[in-house]
């Protein structure tokens, strides 16, 4: 399937939960609350384990209409037919990724708090451009902080949908849409809280005050 664009909302990524069951739950809940686009991504597993929880939260998301990239493989990508991939530093070059996934698959390249990154990755032609972390994450608590003015200038000079992840909350969502980020990559927050389909869609509101959206890039 293809995304909506502009790409402009909730973003949820996966939490490290080995046990299938329990995940497909969660994200059944979490897909509940409408968000633009999933990243499956485990750390822990496997790859076969990998590749069957993948392509079980797929079905769940084509089920929900909600388009599903992976994280750091191209090559679980393809072999699953996921609409694209997320790739960081260690995860290979996006340009060619996109000569293996071909124009009509989402690419998101992680910047960190490195401008240089943010400007090689639109120039490979990422699909949108990852920022942070923004704040303390629970997930990864040793990821390097992003300055909030990154958002806003990735957003006017690059002309791509700007992510921002690392610590977001329903409670500090409003300044990172307010500074520019288009989607923001959630996991704990709303896979940690008692019904991740009613912590999502918190976020809803947040996207309704903020600044107009970025066009979709060429
Ligand atoms: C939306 C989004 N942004 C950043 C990351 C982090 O990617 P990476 O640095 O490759 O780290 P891992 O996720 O592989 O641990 C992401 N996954 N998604
Ligand atoms: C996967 C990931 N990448 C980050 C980065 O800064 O690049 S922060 C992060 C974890 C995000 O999880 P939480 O919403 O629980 O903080
Ligand atoms: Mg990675």
């Amino acid at each position: 399937m293809s995304a909506e664009w502009p790409l402009r909302g909730l973003y949820l990524v996966t939490p490290d939960e080995p046990d299938t069951a329990t995940l497909l739950a969660r994200v059944g809940r979490a897909l509940a609350a409408r968000p633009v686009l999933l990243q499956y991504r485990n750390k822990l597993l496997d790859a076969a384990g990998r590749r069957t929880q993948a392509a079980e939260v797929l079905a769940l998301c084509r089920a929900a209409g909600v388009p599903m990239v992976v994280n750091d493989s191209v090559e679980l990508a393809l072999d699953i037919a996921a609409d694209g991939v997320h790739l960081g530093r260690d995860d290979g070059d996006p340009a060619a990724a996109r000569a293996r996934l071909g124009a009509g698959r989402i690419i998101g390249v992680s910047c960190y708090d490195e401008w240089a990154r943010a400007v090689a990755g639109a120039r490979a032609g990422a699909d949108y451009l990852a920022f942070g972390a923004m704040f303390a994450s629970p997930t990864k608590p040793a990821a390097v902080r992003a300055p909030l003015e990154l958002l806003g200038r990735a957003r006017r000079e690059l002309g791509r949908p700007v992510a921002a992840i690392g610590g977001i909350t329903a409670e500090n969502a409003a300044q990172l849409v307010a500074a520019g980020a288009d989607l923001l990559a959630v996991i704990s927050d709303v896979f940690a809280a008692p019904d991740p389909a009613v912590r999502g869609a918190e976020y809803a509101a947040v996207f309704r005050a903020g600044p107009r959206p970025a066009a979709r890039p060429q």
